[in-house]
């Protein structure tokens, strides 16, 4: 605690507290959940503000629900604290029911009353008078392009409508924490874009802190401000969506956000030998092993002029030589992969467009320098 002293009217000192307070509104502190003996939550800390979201993102079993249970107060931490707008909601000897915690929640089965309609749905929590209510509610259905759906009942509304009406719900009351999760899943595919970007501005129009829980990197990356990736119960990266993206803490965060070829090779004097030449394995010791990790779309390829490929450069290394096995054109995009003279291992190439050599046309392939990872093997 930073202290400043200063002088009282009777001559003694006075101790001031000028610890900044948090802004923060919500703080999660080394969070802990146990099971049955097994953490699983373990040492998660958090940090929202207002206005922005922070997606919770990783595999199925990791811990992001139970870690949003505990904060909406319908599970208890075994260690750890939950502060919501400067105050303590769960901690030791604390703990304030969900009802208390001014917090927004959606979920999949997001359960709207089946008996009441559209209108009674969103003003459902609501407080105040009869007028105040009705302009809350009407407010939030235009939002969300449903205003002349008030009269109606649920079952009348599409799976997309019913969505974008627990969404008004859960924000009709104006919670300043709103916590989501996996919102969209139960959507297909063409929809859920839609209704995820009509939220996002909604969420951000409202200005409260968002936690939304997911599986899915795209969702992840297509709302949230902030990643915070979960893994076995902790956190293992948190930051913005590029840097999670483009500067993975090892080979699984990698994978998690696409398909990836790994390269490997074997530790000498800090440098690695591969088919693609030298790379730099700083503080690695000799003869341990290291991962080269690139995305498919890093991956350049050039046509084979007999037998010889295109000069090393500074941004791809060197070329090496390949048999394309299989291309695929998937939309947007073809994959091609590449068997490798080399060592005989598998790489895919991801190229802009229509591009499908025939299976054993010899192909040269780099790998862009500047896009690649090198983790040491755990
Ligand atoms: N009440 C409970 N009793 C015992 N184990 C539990 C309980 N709730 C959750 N778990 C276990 O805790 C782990 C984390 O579960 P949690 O639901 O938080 O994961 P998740 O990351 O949200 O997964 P998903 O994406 O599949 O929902 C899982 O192994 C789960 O089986």
């Amino acid at each position: 605690m930073e202290t400043i002293g200063i002088a009282s009217g009777d001559g003694k000192a006075l101790k001031m507290d000028m610890t900044p307070q948090s802004t923060a509104r919500l703080e999660v502190r080394g969070l802990k959940r146990n099971f049955g003996g097994l953490d699983v939550v373990r040492d998660v800390s958090l940090s929202l503000q207002a206005g922005q979201v922070t997606g919770l993102l990783g595999p199925s079993g990791c811990g992001k629900s139970t870690t949003l249970r505990i904060i909406a107060g319908v599970d208890h931490q075994t260690e750890g604290e939950v502060w919501i707008d400067g105050q303590m909601v769960a901690g030791p000897g604390v703990f304030v029911p969900p009802e208390k915690r001014h917090i927004g929640l959606m979920f999949q089965d997001f359960a709207l009353f089946p008996h009441l309609s559209v209108g009674d749905n969103v003003a459902f929590g609501l407080s105040g008078t009869r007028t105040e209510k009705r302009q809350r509610v009407y407010t939030l259905l235009d939002k969300v392009g449903l205003g002349k759906f008030v009269d109606k009942f649920p079952h009348e509304l599409s799976g997309g409508e019913q969505q974008r009406v627990a969404l008004a719900r859960a924000l009709a009351p104006k919670p300043s924490i709103m916590l989501m999760d996996e919102p969209f899943s139960g959507l297909d595919n063409r929809l859920r874009d839609g209704i995820r970007d009509e939220a996002l501005s909604i969420l951000k129009e409202e200005g409260a802190a968002v936690l939304l829980v997911t599986h899915e990197p795209e969702e992840a990356m297509r709302m949230a401000d902030e990643i915070a990736l979960m893994r076995a119960g902790q956190i293992v990266q948190h930051g913005a969506p590029y840097n999670l993206y483009n500067a993975p803490v090892d080979l699984q965060a990698a994978a998690f956000f696409s398909d990836v070829n790994v390269i490997s090779g074997v530790v000498d004097g800090a440098l690695t030998q591969t088919a693609f030449g030298q790379f730099l394995a700083p503080g690695v010791p000799d003869g341990s092993t290291v991962d080269i990790v690139i995305r498919p779309q890093h991956l350049k390829i050039d046509f084979d002029r007999g037998g010889v490929g295109p000069s090393p450069t500074l941004d791809h290394g060197v070329w090496a030589r390949g048999l394309v096995k299989r291309a695929r054109f998937i939309g947007k995009e073809s994959l091609v992969e590449f068997q490798m003279e080399r060592d005989g291992s598998i790489l895919t190439a991801s190229v802009p467009s229509v591009f499908l050599p025939k299976p054993d046309t010899p192909l040269w392939i780099a790998i862009r320098r500047d896009r690649c990872f090198v983790f040491p093997r755990r």
